[in-house]
């Protein structure tokens, strides 16, 4: 069984729980109730590479990475520093995150919030607005097309803003088929772990203007940044480097400092001086 395949596992035991203690119409009821969403084409979008910081306490290839007890306070941080999107892990056996975490960074930043989870039904996506996403992440290697293209319908229906996540060109086929509009390429392959951040360049030229693109994983620091932007990245996506370093909010302000210089777009001339 492939690493993705044992989280899928979990995931569809804790969601099984969390549907009988709360049945979906009280969930809808409480999503219809939540504050409207924030604009998330407009945080990913611009001249900028936009950055995406996430609340990650751990992962299946690193295990225990920071202890985060206040989430909402690392949030808030990464908001100072300049952060465009706060992404945060709400899976719970692997990365030790829950909707709790999404509700306390809801309340305690004003920039769009990114629910990562592996979504593999709508009541996850009710859940999400519920707690205060205004975007989801859908994974197509998780996925059969027919659920892919309903999870981006029902996304957007709820005013979620769905992020498709590929890692391979059959995949980014898929998603390009289902209609995503935000499409993340992520460097690490979710069914061995390895992460190879060449692929990003590889794919980003088969994805057509006007869908905005995200690199996912493996950014260290602004040299990453830089190189995803010259293969043409809308915006990064970045955990582990900022939760395990010394100073969180630095290391955003580095990454925004770097994605705000217009010589670190693709085509835009040589590369700025570090
Ligand atoms: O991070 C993992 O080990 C992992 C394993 C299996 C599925 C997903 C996983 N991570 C989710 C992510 O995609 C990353 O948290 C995100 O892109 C940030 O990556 P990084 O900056 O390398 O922490």
């Amino acid at each position: 069984m492939s690493v993705l395949d044992e989280i899928l596992e979990g995931v569809r035991a804790d969601l099984a729980d969390r549907q009988r203690a709360v049945p979906l119409a009280e969930l809808k009821d409480r999503a219809q109730r939540a504050p409207a969403g924030r604009d998330a084409f407009a945080a990913l979008g611009g001249d900028k590479v936009s950055v995406i910081a996430e609340v990650k306490r751990s992962s299946p290839s690193k295990g225990a990475l920071a202890a985060i007890a206040d989430p909402a306070a690392l949030a808030a941080d990464y908001e100072a520093g300049g952060a465009h999107v706060i992404s945060v892990l709400t899976e719970r056996r692997r990365f030790g995150g829950s909707l709790e975490d999404l509700a306390a960074v809801r309340a305690a930043v004003d920039i769009p919030i990114l629910r990562k989870d592996f979504v593999v039904t709508s009541y996850q996506l009710w859940e999400a607005r519920a707690y205060g996403a205004d975007l989801a992440l859908l994974i197509v290697a998780a996925l059969e097309q027919n659920a892919l293209v309903s999870l981006i319908e029902r996304a957007e229906s709820i005013g979620l803003a769905p992020l498709v996540e590929v890692h391979t060109e059959e995949e980014l086929g898929r998603a390009l088929d289902a209609g995503a509009k935000i499409i993340g390429v992520n460097a690490r392959n979710l069914k061995t772990l390895e992460v190879d951040r060449d692929v990003f360049s590889r794919l980003a030229p088969k994805i057509p203007d006007g869908v905005i693109k995200i690199a996912e994983s493996g950014v260290r620091g602004p040299h990453d940044l830089l190189a995803y932007a010259r293969a043409g990245a809308d915006a990064v996506l970045v955990g582990e480097s900022l939760v395990t370093g010394k100073d969180p909010r630095a290391a955003v302000v580095d990454l925004v400092t770097a994605g705000a210089h217009p010589a670190s777009r693709l085509d835009n001339g040589p590369e700025r001086q570090q």
